[in-house]
């Protein structure tokens, strides 16, 4: 099925043994950015773990820039042009900034070691320091610059803000703006609502396994039943530590 979207998702089942996790997903997401809210355990994780082949899907379809990739390796996925910025960022204790860009460079990437050190300048500072001697801001741009590297269309981010303190929080959507500013496509799931609407042009919601709302992100942002009904957040309450507000 050839479809017009960057990445076109179709009753997409996901499930952990006897357990039914995603419930029928369909979402497409185009070079535009798209955030996902929903509460704790609803089944972002694992969408975007699906998104990148980390885990099966048990029904249904994802297709990437036209090709059916819902088999397809996380290599072949990453190499079409997926990429991804997991949760905790997962940077290695032991590898220099430098080692972890130059494990991912690849030739006629968009994105060479220096790109990234231009770009990011505290990296650069920091090219000789170990994974485990950054701070979790300067691990966050490291984890997406290390996505940058393999030249992405759509780069999946899950819960960048997580843990990071405001002034920081704010470093990391300024740099997600950017990327969609320059085409990129971005997924980005947040429990930080503000994040999510500083970005993304329109947000979708899970709710147990499922896509419940697609809409533009400034209709959530002023309908504060929906924000209660969907996300259980209160006016003037925020979804997690690390928030901006
Ligand atoms: N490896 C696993 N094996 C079994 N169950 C799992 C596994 N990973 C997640 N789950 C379950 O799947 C459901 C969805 O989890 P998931 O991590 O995808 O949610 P989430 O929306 O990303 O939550 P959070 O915001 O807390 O990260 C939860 O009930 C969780 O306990």
């Amino acid at each position: 099925m050839a479809t017009e979207s960057l990445l076109s998702i179709r009753d997409l089942q996901v499930h952990y043994g006897t357990s039914h996790v995603l419930h029928g997903v369909n979402l497409d997401v185009d070079r535009i950015s798209l955030g996902m809210l929903g509460r704790n355990g609803m089944g972002k994780t694992t969408l975007c773990a699906a998104i990148m082949g980390l885990v099966p899907a048990t029904g249904g379809s994802i297709h990437f820039d036209g090709q059916n990739i819902t088999d397809a390796t996380p290599e072949k996925r990453a190499q079409l042009g997926i990429g991804y910025v997991p949760q905790g960022r997962r940077i290695f204790r032991s590898l220099t900034v430098e080692e972890h860009l130059r494990m991912m460079q690849r030739k006629g990437s968009a994105w060479t070691v220096d790109r990234v050190f231009d770009t990011f300048t505290r990296l650069r500072e920091r090219r000789r320091n170990l994974g485990d001697q950054l701070s979790g801001g300067e691990q966050q741009m490291l984890a997406i610059s290390r996505a940058l590297m393999l030249d992405p269309k759509l780069l999946v981010l899950d819960e960048p803000t997580e843990g990071l303190a405001p002034a920081i929080v704010s470093d990391v959507i300024d740099l997600v703006a950017r990327l969609s500013a320059d085409g990129m496509g971005i997924l980005l799931v947040e429990q930080n609502i503000h994040a999510a609407f500083a970005v993304a042009q329109n947000v979708a919601i899970m709710v147990n396994g499922e896509i419940v709302e697609t809409l533009p992100a400034a209709d959530l942002e002023g309908d504060t039943e929906l924000q209660k009904r969907h996300l259980g957040i209160e006016p003037g309450q925020v979804m997690a530590e690390g928030d901006i507000t």
